[in-house]
């Protein structure tokens, strides 16, 4: 059985945990960890058959096969070197922070030298099968709009640095435009979709990315745009937001849920 271990206990964690404690997959969550003691003791109180353990990535990594990355873009840098060092396979939620080039090429570089996998899931966004098969070919351009309440966007580096005041906002407005790589960087917990759609497709600085406030909204939009030598391609997913986090969509455990699945099942639908 797949043994696993998760860093960040908060919504994706929590989803993760209690589809395995539903006993949606034979996979079996040998521990756990969040820098927050407050969402470790709330995840292990709502599991009604499971009893992970708690401990730092570098004691699980010792015991697992795959570690999930579900808490923030510096516990990337923290755990996942480390974690495919120990020949443990990496599935990572905080795409973003693969804008560091020097941060992919390595994570990418032991993964090859340990044969180890590196599982990103689609997140909160639809299409990356269709661009993945277009991208065998020529591709001209890949286009992320997304539209969050207002209130989805609070925190966001860019949103501070720019004096962006949020609840002013009365009606549908563009507050960024710009590549992909400056997006996940000043939207770390909003446009993770546009770094694997970057990866997926041609790259974070020929990715463009839209972000807008719409206080008109109560679910998260993100549309896709590919044009290539296959065509066009266009996609729009309406969310709901997490019942605990409006930053971030259900779709995205239910994403990291599927994944876990194909990992585990023999049958492999879809590019
Ligand atoms: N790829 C995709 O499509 C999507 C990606 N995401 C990303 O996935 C990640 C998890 O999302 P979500 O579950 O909604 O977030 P939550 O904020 O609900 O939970 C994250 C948890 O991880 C903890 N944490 C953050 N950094 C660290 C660290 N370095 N070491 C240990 N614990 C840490 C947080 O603690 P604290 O409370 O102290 O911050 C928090 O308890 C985020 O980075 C988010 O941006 C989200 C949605 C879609
Ligand atoms: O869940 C979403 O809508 C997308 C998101 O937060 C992200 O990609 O970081």
């Amino acid at each position: 059985m797949l043994k696993i271990g998760i860093i960040g206990c908060g919504t994706i964690g929590t989803c993760i945990c209690k589809a395995i404690d539903d006993g949606l997959m034979e996979a079996e969550v040998y521990a756990i960890y969040d820098r927050n003691a407050e969402n470790v003791e709330r995840l292990q109180s709502s599991l009604v058959n499971l009893q992970p353990a708690v401990m730092e990535a570098e004691e699980m990594i010792k015991h697992i096969d795959l570690l999930v990355e579900c808490a923030s873009q510096e516990a990337v840098y923290e755990v996942v070197p480390a974690a495919l060092h120990a020949r443990c396979d990496v599935m990572i939620m905080s795409v973003g922070a693969f804008a560091d080039e020097r941060l992919f090429k390595t994570v990418y570089g032991i993964a090859k030298e340990m044969n180890c996998k590196i599982y990103l899931p689609s997140g909160a966004i639809a299409g990356l099968d269709g661009l993945k098969s277009a991208a065998s070919e020529q591709i001209y351009s890949v286009t992320l709009t997304t539209q969050k309440p207002p209130a989805g966007l609070a925190g966001a580096p860019y949103v501070v640095q720019n004096k962006i005041k949020l609840d002013e906002i009365k009606s549908k407005t563009v507050i960024f435009e710009g590549k992909a790589s400056e997006a996940v960087k000043g939207f770390p917990a909003n446009v993770n979709v546009a770094a694997t759609l970057s990866l997926a497709g041609t790259g974070f600085e020929k990715t463009k990315v839209k972000i807008i406030a719409n206080p008109a909204l109560c679910r998260n939009i993100h549309e896709i745009t590919v044009e290539g030598a296959f065509g066009k391609l266009t996609s729009k997913v309406e969310n709901v937001p997490s019942p605990n986090n409006p930053k971030s969509s259900y779709l995205a455990p239910l994403s990291a849920i599927a994944t876990l699945k194909k990992i585990i099942d023999p049958l492999q639908i879809g590019t």
